[in-house]
């Protein structure tokens, strides 16, 4: 039931232990492991579920899923705890019957790659942002797959990120048939498919623009990724692609929404049939995240809000009162890091949960939104009113070096 294989003709070369490794995302998400290893970091983690406080302990959050460092690791296991070599295994895992079978080590397995899927003629800064704030907070690999006419700019920004150019906007297609199309489709989807699976999470949306045939070869997309349970942040012109297809991600548990301001008043006025109302921002949340079948989501404002259906967090660290556009693509990238990284630390020993919120989804965007907020504050110091994204980008290091030093 949870555990998709995606079988399609661009697909279907599936690495056994990545499959596996979602496997355990999914399993750990649903409470199936048996692992104290990391139950004393998590100790101290509480999250209010509710009563008078929603606001989460985003610091032992942080510190509780921000990986060491360990020299015994190889590069694109970011994130991997040590002792995941000869696990425990659960399997065939409903939420009722859970069987469990002991499989060797996972050497091959790895963490530490994030992948934006986002660029175009417009715009080439967001998906940067996103990607390279992932790589300075500890991703060890961030992709980009983006427009052929973005791509070269996006290079040139920074030699860190990986680049792909396989997108094509109706411009560029204009004199192809529908025959002609579905096959640039085709390859377009084989192409990625070639990379999915060893992804630990996608970042769906960020400069992606709004081509209709670009949107559709991402849909595609999101479909295939969701048979191979492969996480996905999705946010800016991503979101308007689940609004007027909700169905992409509805009862998809390993899916993130980051609305701004207005991609969350056009997804309440869709799902929710309504408009916005602040006099309860939390329970809409909450309704919009049910509603939605259990995504997460991440509502960007003066506080962060974050839901999942079954409980609201939020995230109200004094940040900074510039607003230059970029900031949100810093927060995704910065979703799909602490993302990955909590799937290692959601864990119940005894039946009993340690936290309020076993959802690695919300743990990361947590992680994020306080993380984010935290940098900026201290690029304002800084830079004031002359304050950038870019500012912003360069002072995430030091903002997650303070709450978890490297050494
Ligand atoms: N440097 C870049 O390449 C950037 C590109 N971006 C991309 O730009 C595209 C559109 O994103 P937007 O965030 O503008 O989309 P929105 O749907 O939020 O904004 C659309 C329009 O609403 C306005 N608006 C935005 N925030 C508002 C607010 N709080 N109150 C009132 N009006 C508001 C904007 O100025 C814009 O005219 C996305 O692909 C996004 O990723 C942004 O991420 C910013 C940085
Ligand atoms: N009024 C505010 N006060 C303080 N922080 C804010 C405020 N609004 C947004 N933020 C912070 O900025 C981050 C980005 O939110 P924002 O609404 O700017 O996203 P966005 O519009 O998607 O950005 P982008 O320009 O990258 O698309 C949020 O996570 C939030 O923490
Ligand atoms: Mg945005």
């Amino acid at each position: 039931m949870f555990v998709k294989h995606g079988i399609n003709s661009g697909f279907s070369s599936l690495a056994s232990s990545a499959v596996l490794r979602r496997q355990h995302f999914l399993i750990r998400s649903l409470g199936g492991y048996t692992d104290n290893t990391h139950q004393t970091r998590m100790e101290g983690v509480k999250c209010f579920s509710g009563g008078a406080s929603l606001e989460a302990d985003a610091e032992k959050v942080l510190r509780a899923i921000t990986p060491s460092l360990d020299p015994t690791k190889y590069k694109g296991q970011a994130g991997k705890s040590p002792q995941a070599a000869g696990l425990v295994v659960v399997s065939s895992c409903f939420f009722l019957r859970i069987e469990v079978e002991v499989i060797g080590g996972f050497k091959n397995d790895e963490y530490g790659k994030i992948a934006v899927i986002g660029g175009c003629r417009e715009y080439t800064g967001a998906p940067y942002f996103a990607a390279i704030s992932a790589l300075k907070l500890g991703a060890d690999l961030s992709h980009v797959f983006c427009t052929e006419g973005a791509a070269m700019v996006i290079k040139s920004y920074s030699p860190e990120l990986i680049v792909h150019p396989i997108f094509k906007e109706s411009y560029s297609i204009s004199d192809v048939d529908d025959e002609g199309r579905r096959h640039i489709s085709k390859k377009i989807l084989a192409e990625f498919g070639k990379w999915m699976e060893r992804f630990d999470c996608l970042v769906i949306g960020p400069g992606l623009g709004r081509d209709p045939f670009l949107l559709e070869c991402v849909s595609q997309i999101m479909k295939h990724a969701r048979q191979s349970n492969v996480p996905m942040v999705v946010d800016a012109d991503g979101l308007f692609l689940v609004t007027n297809s909700v169905d992409l991600v509805s009862g998809y548990p390993l899916a993130v929404l980051t609305p701004n301001v207005n991609e969350y008043k056009r997804l309440v006025q869709k799902v929710l049939g309504c408009d916005i109302n602040d006099q309860d921002a939390s329970g809409e949340v909450l309704s919009l995240s049910k509603r939605i079948g259990g995504v997460t989501i991440l509502r960007k404002g003066k506080s962060d809000l974050i839901s999942d259906g079954e409980i609201v967090q939020s995230v109200g660290i004094y940040g900074s009162p510039r607003r230059c556009g970029g900031q949100g693509d810093i927060l995704s990238g910065s979703v799909a890091v602490f993302l990955s990284w909590a799937r290692e630390h959601i864990l119940a020993s005894d039946g009993k949960p340690i936290i309020s919120s076993k959802n690695p989804t919300v743990l990361g965007c947590i992680a994020a939104s306080a993380l984010l907020r935290k940098a900026a504050s201290r690029a304002f110091e800084h830079k004031k009113r002359s304050t950038l994204t870019t500012d912003i980008i360069e002072c995430l290091g030091q903002s997650l070096e303070d709450i978890c030093p490297a050494s």
